[in-house]
């Protein structure tokens, strides 16, 4: 996770202060890309503890198609409250999309089914990609998310957004395109997410894994992280953790939190630190 650090230090060292949707300011540096090989471990931040729970469980909601918080809430994560409304609905985001993206004709395709379809049966197609930026849907900038909500759009629009695989050698890559990244509170778990997903899917199509690769639009650190960024930048990251699967599910939509353990996670303490919404 050496890369992480280093864009940390490179938007501080280089990045241009602007305004944000959210009044709260940030650094910011446009256009970048971190790779990480998962032949060499699971790419957890280890300067930080990071809530692997949440990691798993948020990815096992978006792939089931859920779009309401409840559930995450019943499983112990939270980091959709903010953009909920008071039923715990976010609108059409990354779930329903994913799993369920609204045709003309009032049905619906299923995106990963046509992934892992590629995966199986096409798997030199430079065609192995899903995505979440339903224009139609997206949110209007001038609205509240809930009131957005209301209106049957998305909360927030889509900020991990396009999903392309690769296959050479018996191996899956991923590669994930980020249009605005949270660098400090947010990217750690699109990392770990794409990660995730890259291992499910190459169980799920007997493929081994290779690299994942995250392209970065807008990186930024919102000025409210400034003394939590310094604080992560003095401490040693240690060696990465690895990841086991426990079983085999039928289907990809059949994982659960308990699949999954890490080995030789050891971080170090979590540094809390304020969204900005
Ligand atoms: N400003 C912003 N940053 C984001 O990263 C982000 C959004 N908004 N909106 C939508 C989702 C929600 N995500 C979030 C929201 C909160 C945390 C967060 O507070 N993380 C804490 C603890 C999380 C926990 O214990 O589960 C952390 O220290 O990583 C992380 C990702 C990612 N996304
Ligand atoms: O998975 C996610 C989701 C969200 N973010 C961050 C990136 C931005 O800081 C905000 C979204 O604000 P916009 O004005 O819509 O860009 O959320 C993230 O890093 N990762």
């Amino acid at each position: 996770m050496r890369a992480y650090l280093e864009l940390l230090r490179d938007i501080r060292d280089h990045g241009v202060d602007r305004g944000d949707r959210t009044g709260t300011g940030t650094r910011s540096v446009f256009g970048r890309q971190l790779r990480f090989d998962l032949r060499e471990g699971f790419p957890l931040l280890t300067t930080k503890k990071i809530h692997f729970k949440s990691v798993v469980n948020e990815l096992i909601w978006f792939l089931s198609g859920d779009t309401n918080t409840r559930w995450l809430k019943e499983n112990g994560v939270s980091i959709w409250d903010e953009w909920a409304t008071e039923d715990g609905d976010l609108g059409p985001l990354y779930g329903a999309q994913w799993h369920a993206w609204p045709t003309r004709d009032g049905g619906s395709i299923n995106q990963i089914d046509y992934v892992l379809d590629c995966l199986r049966n096409r798997p030199e197609s430079r065609r192995i990609l899903f995505h979440a930026w339903n224009v139609e849907y997206l949110p209007d900038e001038s609205m509240t998310p809930q009131d957005n909500v209301a209106a049957g759009r998305m909360a927030l629009p889509p900020c991990h957004l396009l999903y392309q695989f690769y296959v050479a050698n018996g191996a899956l890559s991923a590669q994930l395109y980020i249009r605005s990244s949270d660098v400090f509170l947010g990217l750690p778990f699109n990392i770990a997410s794409l990660a995730l997903l890259t291992h499910m899917l190459a169980q799920q199509a007997d493929l081994s894994v290779a690299e994942v690769i995250v392209s970065l639009g807008d990186a930024h650190i919102y000025s409210n992280h400034q003394r939590q960024v310094e604080t992560q930048l003095a401490r040693e990251p240690g060696s990465a953790p690895t990841l086991a699967i426990g079983r085999r599910p039928d289907t990809i939509y059949d994982y659960r939190f308990e699949d999954f353990s890490l080995h030789d996670y050891d971080p170090q303490p979590p540094i809390p630190a304020p969204v900005a919404v």
